[in-house]
C-alpha cells in the first residue's frame, strides 16, 4: 500500500529549492504521536492572541527556543510564556526524522533549534506568510504534516506570485531552502474529516535552524 501511494505521488519539486516528499515520515507516524504527546504534556498547545485575534492553529514548541506570539509581535523565545519554563527538549526521534528529511531534500547537515507544532482543528487555517524570522537564510524549513489532509499553497517570493496548491497527507514532508527559503505559503481552512490517529485534527511540525543571537528570553 505505502508503495503504491508513493508511487502515485512521487516527490515533487514544488520551486528552485522547494521538495515535496510524499509519505516520508508515514511510517515513523507512532513516533511522531509520542513525541507530540510528551512535548505537549510539559508544554500544552495554545492559542496566541496576536493583534488580528486569537490564531486558530494552537500551538506548541520544543527545542532551545519556541515560536511565541503577542500583541506586541512575533519573536522566538527560550522560555514558554504560559509555564514560564523552559520549552521540552526536542524528542531525538523528531530531530532524527528532520535531519533525515532535509537530507532526502538535499540539505546536508540540518540543525534545527526549534519546532513549532501546529495543532489545527476543522476551520483552523494558517493565512499566507514567510518565515523570516529565524535569521539563518541557508538553513530549510522542514514541514511534516500527520492526521487529516490539508490544502497548502506555496508561492513565490511576492506575496502576488502565482501559488502552486497542494493536499498534504497524513506522513507528508516539505522542505524550502534556497531559493525558496522565503517563498510565501499558507494553509486553506481544514475540512471537517477523520482520520484514525488524530480524529478531526491535522499536526504540523516545522523545524527550523535559528540563529542563537535572535533568541529572547
Ligand atoms: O501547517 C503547515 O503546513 C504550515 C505551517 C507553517 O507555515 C508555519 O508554522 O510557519
Ligand atoms: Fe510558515
Amino acid at each position: 500500500m505505502d508503495d503504491l501511494l508513493t508511487s502515485v505521488r512521487p516527490r515533487t519539486i514544488l520551486a528552485e529549492g522547494a521538495v515535496w516528499l510524499p509519505g516520508f515520515v508515514l511510517s515513523e507516524a507512532q513516533a511522531l504521536h509520542q513525541a507530540i504527546a510528551q512535548v505537549s504534556a510539559q508544554a500544552p498547545f495554545r492559542h496566541f492572541r496576536t493583534r488580528m485575534g486569537p490564531m486558530s492553529a494552537a500551538m506548541t514548541s520544543c527545542g532551545a527556543c519556541g515560536w511565541v506570539a503577542d500583541p506586541s509581535g512575533y519573536r522566538y523565545s527560550r522560555t514558554d510564556p504560559q509555564t514560564g519554563q523552559s520549552w521540552p527538549a526536542m524528542p531525538d526521534a523528531l530531530r532524527h526524522l528532520a535531519v533525515l528529511a532535509a537530507a532526502e531534500a538535499g540539505y546536508a547537515a540540518f540543525d534545527p533549534a526549534s519546532c513549532l507544532i501546529n495543532r489545527y482543528g476543522p476551520g483552523a487555517k494558517m493565512g499566507l506568510h514567510e518565515d523570516r524570522d529565524e535569521g539563518m537564510p541557508e538553513a530549510p524549513v522542514v514541514s511534516v504534516s500527520l492526521g487529516v489532509p490539508a490544502r497548502f499553497s506555496f508561492g513565490g517570493l511576492r506575496r502576488t506570485d502565482p501559488k502552486r496548491i497542494i493536499e498534504l497527507l497524513d506522513g507528508d514532508v516539505v522542505v524550502w531552502g534556497g531559493g525558496s527559503r522565503f517563498a510565501w505559503h499558507g494553509v486553506s481552512p481544514i475540512r471537517e474529516t477523520f482520520h484514525q490517529q488524530t480524529g478531526a485534527m491535522r499536526y504540523n511540525l516545522t523545524f527550523r535552524a535559528i540563529n542563537a543571537a535572535l533568541f529572547r528570553p
